[in-house]
């Protein structure tokens, strides 16, 4: 018998005999599980019908029941998830010291016999499957709890099985064989993000794993992974395995838009995690604005900078988005915030029963002197409750006061007592009144008192770099603010200042917080994280070169370095694409201004085409033919990607009768199979198998902004990339 047939023999008993212990494990646990419904059925029905039933050891089943259940529930999960592919990748490794190697099976989840505890499978995640991910044959180490460990790695193996049944599996000398990821990376796109955990590379792995940091900033190329790597990620802080084990409340998400949360709503599921909370910077807006104003949307607010770009509205728009985001008028909120605290409090002096009680200068020196690093409103709240506090004493004698005067006077119906304190509970409310005039803030009051007052905003912006038509910006948010819808723009601001006076303990849960596509935050959005997450380590993922309006370069990255100012940060590069093929990478890199020094995964395909035709109608008929073409050759996901959700509108309604394409809305939308239409911001971070590119004509892309637009709709491609003009065609393309 060969070498290959007697490890193909011995591979197929292992599997067999994996199979047929998970098989028994899952009749036993369906067994348990059955019997734990019924024993919850059963206690819950008692608890209905006997009367006599001990309360406390009611609750105290009610408590223990559902848990065990649950945990029933989820390891009879487990057991049918892996049975069809119980491992993926195995590795034999001999421990410095030992004579024999030991096979360590890696798959989604562990695998390990209750009754001798034999791990037949190791979770991918577990600290030696590390060895995997990371070294060739040969010497490797790894970081156990107990500390780092070395040894040999004397064999490494991959396998693909389905339904249980061994397909193949191959030897691999290098990292991780490129023979699997080119199969995977063939493929038709799927309509949800999927799991790549038998194809982890190196760099990859070592984001993933990484816990000494607590800010973990990714600069990574279109396509390098970082999205997967941010939720492979979570899934490893929710390893049980790890000494500081996080649960999925203590993490969250930051994800571009609704549409985008829906597309990776499956990896953590798939990796056998509950899904942690997403949340988008309109959602954190939305709560914390929308019960008192009427707040713009970050898309609206796209679409108008987009649409007005060649105006001088839209770039003076686009200077104040740039500006309201940037430290420089972080700045001036603090010190509009020290000028309201130190100068613009209105405090008065407090009188009661006809003398002065509190006065006026002494309240703001004490407010000024509480060290007690509680925002304002909160100080302010203390200093109302310390006058509070002071009157009470004087309460009984003022009302007996009161009382004296009532009685002394007439025309009043009510019984003395009775007239005396309610006339007692009106001083009190006017008292209340007079007092919250300079013990209660109101952020929205001093945040527009900067745009209504231009001396004052020159004066606090003193020293500071402001934009070219900054007094059309002060007067043109002026008018905005006014008009009952906050621009997006004034969200962050608006929120800063909240957080500030008011505090923000939203989320005091929260331990990890997982930043992707963070080249589209501004500072002051990073400044109000800070606030929301004070103690969180973060994980902050993006690509410079996808920035959409603002001109974006690597600083970015140090700003974010410098707000966080966390003692453990690193920056990490990655610079070789997965998505696209090689051709699509090549014509991608051609579009951006200055050359990238990106590599592309070697899946070679069609080259790219760029598409004339003399009319509208005419290329209309030819998308239709091309879409007709890609459908034929099966491509499952077709996006037509626009400039605007105007524009795709306007495509839907043209060709929405004679092919069936589906408009994608941040909303309400999610990726589907078939031919969609998406503007460009929202197709960020998503892919599809064909990418369509509608009307690359030269007035429709010609500005730095429609560049940044145009790469990121053809980054989207993984398979085929078409992009179509009438007229004269963008400068931007071959
Ligand atoms: N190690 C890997 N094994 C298999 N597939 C991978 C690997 N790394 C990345 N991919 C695939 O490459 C594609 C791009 O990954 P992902 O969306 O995470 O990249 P990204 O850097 O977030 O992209 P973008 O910034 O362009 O949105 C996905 O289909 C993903 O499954």
């Amino acid at each position: 018998m060969s070498n290959y047939q007697q490890n193909l023999k011995e591979e197929k008993s292992y599997l067999e005999n994996i199979t047929a212990f998970i098989k028994e494990q899952l009749t036993l646990e369906t067994e348990k599980l059955a019997r734990r419904k019924s024993e919850l059925i059963a206690t819950r029905k008692d608890m209905w019908e006997d009367t006599s039933i001990d309360m406390n050891q009611y609750f105290s089943s009610e408590v223990d029941q559902p848990v065990s259940y649950a945990s029933s529930l989820m390891q009879v999960q487990q057991y049918k998830k892996c049975l069809s592919s119980p491992y993926f990748g195995r590795f034999d490794f001999r421990e410095e010291g030992y004579h024999h190697s030991e096979k360590i099976y890696l798959g989604l989840t562990t695998l390990i016999d209750p009754q001798t505890d034999a791990v037949y499978v190791y979770d991918w995640r577990a600290p030696i499957c590390s060895i995997f991910y990371q070294y060739e044959l040969g010497q490797a180490t790894y970081t156990a709890p107990i500390g780092e460990i070395g040894g040999e790695v004397c064999l490494k193996r991959q396998y693909k099985i389905q339904a249980s049944q061994l397909k193949y599996f191959f030897d691999s000398s290098i990292v991780i064989k490129d023979q699997i990821l080119q199969e995977i990376l063939s493929h038709n796109t799927s309509v949800k993000m999927k799991t790549i955990v038998e194809t982890i590379q190196k760099e990859q792995d070592s984001i993933i794993r990484d816990i000494d940091n607590e800010l973990l900033i990714v600069q990574g190329v279109a396509g390098s992974g970082k999205t997967s790597i941010a939720l492979h990620r979570v899934a490893f802080l929710l390893y049980d395995g790890l000494r500081s084990t996080l649960q999925s409340n203590n993490l969250l998400i930051l994800s571009p838009n609704e549409l985008f949360t829906s597309y990776i709503s499956d990896v953590l599921p798939e990796l056998g995690e509950e899904n942690v909370e997403q949340k988008t910077f309109g959602e954190i807006v939305t709560g914390a604005l929308a019960e008192r104003f009427q707040v713009e949307a970050r898309e609206e607010q796209l679409e108008a900078l987009i649409e007005l770009q060649h105006e001088r509205g839209g770039r003076l728009r686009r200077q104040s988005v740039g500006f309201k985001g940037s430290s420089i008028f972080k700045q001036l909120l603090d010190r509009l915030l020290w000028h309201y605290e130190h100068r613009l409090i209105p405090f008065g002096d407090v009188y009661y029963a006809g003398r002065v009680i509190e006065n006026k200068h002494r309240l703001k020196s004490r407010l000024l002197n509480d060290k007690s690093g509680l925002p304002l409103a909160k100080r302010l709240q203390r200093l109302e409750n310390s006058i509070w506090d002071k009157l009470h004493s004087l309460r009984s004698q003022r009302l007996a006061k009161i009382e004296r005067i009532v009685q002394r006077s007439e025309g009043h119906d009510l019984e003395i007592k009775s007239f005396s304190r309610l006339l007692s509970i009106k001083e009190t409310k006017t008292l209340r009144q007079y007092l919250q005039k300079f013990t209660k803030v109101d952020y929205w009051q001093v945040y527009t008192r900067l745009f209504n007052d231009p001396k004052l905003f020159f004066t606090l912006a003193q020293g500071l770099e402001l934009p070219e038509g900054i007094e059309e910006i002060i007067a043109a948010t002026e008018q905005s603010l006014q008009a009952g819808k906050i621009p997006f723009e004034d969200c962050a601001p608006l929120l800063y200042l909240k957080f500030k006076i008011e505090g923000s303990e939203l989320f005091p849960d929260i331990k990890q917080v997982v930043i992707d596509e963070a080249q589209d935050y501004y500072p002051i959005q990073y400044e109000i994280f800070k606030l929301l997450f004070p103690e969180a380590k973060y994980t902050v993922l993006g690509d410079i070169q996808q920035t959409l309006e603002k001109k974006a370069d690597v600083t970015l990255y140090e700003e974010i370095k410098t707000i966080f100012n966390k003692p453990k940060t690193t920056k990490l590069f990655l610079n070789k694409s997965y998505r696209s093929s090689y051709e699509i990478n090549q014509f991608t890199k051609g579009l951006l201004d200055v050359p990238q020094d990106y590599l592309s995964f070697e899946r070679y395909e069609e080259e790219p085409r760029v598409v004339y035709q003399e009319t509208r109608h005419l290329l209309d008929q030819k998308i239709i033919r091309d879409i007709a073409t890609c459908q034929d050759m099966g491509y499952q996901t077709v996006a037509i990607i626009c400039k605007t959700f105007r524009e795709a509108e306007e495509i839907y309604t043209r060709l929405g009768g004679q092919v069936g394409v589906r408009l994608l809305r941040r909303e309400e939308g999610k990726v589907e199979k078939g031919v969609m239409i998406i503007p460009a911001y929202l197709a960020k971070g998503l892919e599809f198998d064909v990418v369509l590119v509608y009307g690359v004509n030269q007035e429709n892309y010609t500005t730095e902004f429609d560049r940044k637009l145009l790469y990121i709709s053809c980054t989207r491609a993984q398979h085929r990339l078409m992009l179509y003009y009438w007229g004269e065609k963008s400068h931007f393309l071959p």
